[in-house]
């Protein structure tokens, strides 16, 4: 459903995202993983249209991103590194706009409204204006914002930052089901637990290239003599002497990750 190919960009002299190459099927959750600055935001704003690749494309579903914006965006749902609200409406006026933004007829925003006040446990402030929610209120009214159009691709990037434990229970147990629900998630995120917790796959950059793409267990076999949580392989794996020896730092499970059709 997402794919990846050979997608370069640069800027100005400063490669940020080099020849990435990688696939996101129906039902799968695959979590980027990578350090500051290794390309997750860059890669993500060329999946969702927000930055053009300088070389290669992204697809998602049958559409190049680049060239068919529009259809290509009725099929993701993202919700970015830093959410944007309007300070002066409230939840539901700004998911009502939303929805009219997706070109949703009235009755079919009401009853989306009311699915994603459902969803995230908006019902408390949803009539009071965004200016002042807790960031854990602002987070859950994004995510129903970027679901009013019940999208096929979700592309969440840093979802947990700064949420309360209860709110992170909601959002990974939602990320989990939607992925189960036959929907494709990508989501990039610093924090390994949750990443080892409900993805299928990971994905982990380093300095601009993908050094990873396999299961957690494929990882520990690719990193040997490390064993434990997926925070010590991927420290293990990130750090710059586990590339000596290995010509070009490849470590993607190549045979085992499927190839998944759109
Ligand atoms: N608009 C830009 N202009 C110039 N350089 C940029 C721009 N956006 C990103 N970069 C550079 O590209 C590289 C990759 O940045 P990117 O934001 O994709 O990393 P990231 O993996 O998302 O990092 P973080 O975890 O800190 O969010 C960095 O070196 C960054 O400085």
């Amino acid at each position: 459903m997402i794919h990846f190919e050979d997608v370069t960009r640069t800027f100005g002299n400063r490669t940020a995202v080099e020849r990435l190459n990688l696939s996101v099927g129906k039902g799968e959750l695959v979590a980027l993983l990578g350090h500051n600055g290794a390309g997750k935001t860059t890669s993500i704003k060329m999946l969702v249209g927000l930055l053009q690749p300088s070389f290669g494309q992204v697809k998602v579903g049958p559409y190049v991103v680049s060239e068919s914006m529009r259809e290509a965006s009725r099929l993701i749902g993202y919700v970015p590194d830093q959410p944007f609200l309007y300070d002066k409406l409230s939840a539901r006026e700004f998911l009502e706009f939303v929805g009219e933004l997706y070109g949703l007829t009235a009755s079919e925003v009401r009853t989306a409204v009311q699915r994603e006040v459902e969803r995230f446990q908006l019902g408390e402030f949803m009539d009071r204006l965004t200016e002042s929610y807790s960031h854990g209120m602002r987070q859950r009214t994004v995510f129903a914002a970027a679901l009013i159009h019940e999208p096929e691709v979700l592309v969440v990037d840093e979802p947990m930052v700064g949420l309360d434990p209860q709110c992170i229970r909601l959002v990974k147990d939602f990320l989990r089901a939607y992925a189960d629900n036959g929907k494709t998630v990508l989501m990039s995120t610093h924090t390994l637990g949750i990443a080892e917790e409900i993805a299928d796959r990971v994905a982990v950059m380093n300095s601009s290239r993908l050094v990873f793409e396999g299961t957690v267990a494929q990882l520990r076999e690719r990193v040997p003599g490390v064993l434990g949580t997926l925070e010590s392989l991927y420290l293990a794996l990130t750090d710059v002497s586990v590339f000596d020896g290995n010509s070009n730092g490849d470590f993607r499970s190549h045979s085992e990750s499927p190839v998944l059709e759109p």
